[in-house]
């Protein structure tokens, strides 16, 4: 199959490269940029030397049309008037980006700040939480790729929610993320000396993720609610570690809590329910497209903390992207994502 990707340049675009070359169903895979036409792609990224010596391309309709499947790895704002013509001529569409996840178009406004994508395109979207949603996932056209904290944060509360073993109206997530999730763009936050030996909270309850997390958890647990979401940034590389708080409902015990994840992901290759505390940890799933998720009832508050480690490039970008093509196209999930992680 022939693959495109528009943003290649970034960091997500750079890892679903990585993936791809080692998916044995794709034959090509085209490059597309807005702002270097004809750069050779490894005189931008020597790393790449001998491997994609090939030049980058306009993004152009007429071009990206004969692809089987384009992703958009752009930021928010891009892809919402860049694929809107492409839907229904051919390629499958997958976007990484916050664009066509938000069914309300005023809360994308609001959360956003972009103009919004048009409700036509936005209604066609299928949320891509592949564990959650793959049925709807084969038979999409328009993909929107969960955002990086919320995959970490669903696929770890979603099973507890839907079978009610926690109380959904006091939800309070914490999360830290590296550095790389902020893109490749330099910016003030992300400048090493500043960044470096520090630790610090940023968008407090202003994040774009909350009304992600919370439109998930009502379409796939059906709970109404409105959680309290904090993210922070790690002066680490790749990562995140999502720490959730909630209360059980009335007698619920570990055991009950860990059979329901045990019993919702044991068809699920990367989602691994950790039971060893010592192994909960970026470095566990750093570079690979797992999910390590682990609760711990504490016994005296009846509060459970519920935890979801991933890679915010991998399963938090482009891996989840790639397993989405998978299944769009009737391939074992698993196809080109089979990486051990990193550890080190
Ligand atoms: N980084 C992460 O961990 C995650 C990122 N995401 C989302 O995925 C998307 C990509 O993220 P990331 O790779 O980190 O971002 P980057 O900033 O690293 O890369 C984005 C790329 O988009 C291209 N681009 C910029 N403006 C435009 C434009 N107007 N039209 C077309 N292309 C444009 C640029 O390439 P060029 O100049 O060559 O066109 C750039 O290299 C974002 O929406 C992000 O929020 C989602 C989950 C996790
Ligand atoms: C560390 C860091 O800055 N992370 C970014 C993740 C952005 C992202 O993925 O944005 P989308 O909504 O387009 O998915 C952030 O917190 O905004």
């Amino acid at each position: 199959m022939k693959v495109g990707i528009i943003g290649a340049t970034g960091y997500g675009g750079l890892e679903m490269l990585r993936f791809l070359h080692n998916h044995k169903e794709v034959e090509s895979i085209g490059l597309f940029t807005s702002s270097e036409e004809g750069t050779i792609f490894s005189d931008k990224f020597p790393h790449l030397t001998d491997l994609y010596n090939v030049p980058l391309q306009k993004i152009d309709y007429d071009a990206l049309a004969k692809y089987d499947v384009v992703f958009a790895s752009t930021p928010s704002g891009v892809s919402s008037s860049l694929f809107p013509p492409l839907v229904g001529l051919g390629p499958k569409l997958i976007d990484l980006s916050g664009d066509f996840r938000l069914k309300d178009l005023e809360s994308y406004n609001y959360w956003y700040k972009k103009t919004p994508a048009p409700q036509e395109a936005v209604n066609k979207s299928v949320y891509g939480l592949t564990e959650w949603n793959e049925h709807a996932i084969r038979q999409s056209e328009l993909i929107a790729n969960p955002g990086c904290y919320p995959t970490a944060v669903l696929l770890s509360l979603l099973p507890l929610l839907k079978h009610k073993l926690i109380d959904p109206n006091f939800l309070i997530i914490d999360a830290k993320s590296g550095i790389s999730g902020a893109g490749n763009k330099p910016s003030q936050t992300s400048h090493f000396s500043e960044a470096n030996e520090s630790f610090s909270i940023y968008k407090i309850n202003e994040h774009q993720h909350i009304p992600e997390i919370e439109q998930a958890i009502g379409l796939f647990a059906g709970v109404d609610t409105k959680i309290t979401f904090n993210t922070h940034l790690v002066p680490m590389t790749r990562g995140i570690l999502a720490t959730s708080y909630a209360h059980v409902t009335d007698g619920v015990t570990q055991q009950q809590l860990i059979d329901c994840l045990n019993e919702t992901y044991k068809n699920h290759p990367f989602v691994r329910v950790i039971q060893d505390a010592n192994a909960v940890g970026t470095n566990q799933v750093k570079g690979s497209n797992y999910c390590d998720i682990y609760v711990k009832l504490d016994e005296r508050t009846k509060r459970a903390t519920i935890i979801g480690v991933i890679d915010n490039l991998v399963k938090g970008a482009a891996g989840q992207a790639i397993q989405n093509m998978n299944v769009q196209f009737g391939y074992p999930q698993q196809t080109g994502l089979q990486l051990v992680p990193y550890f080190i």
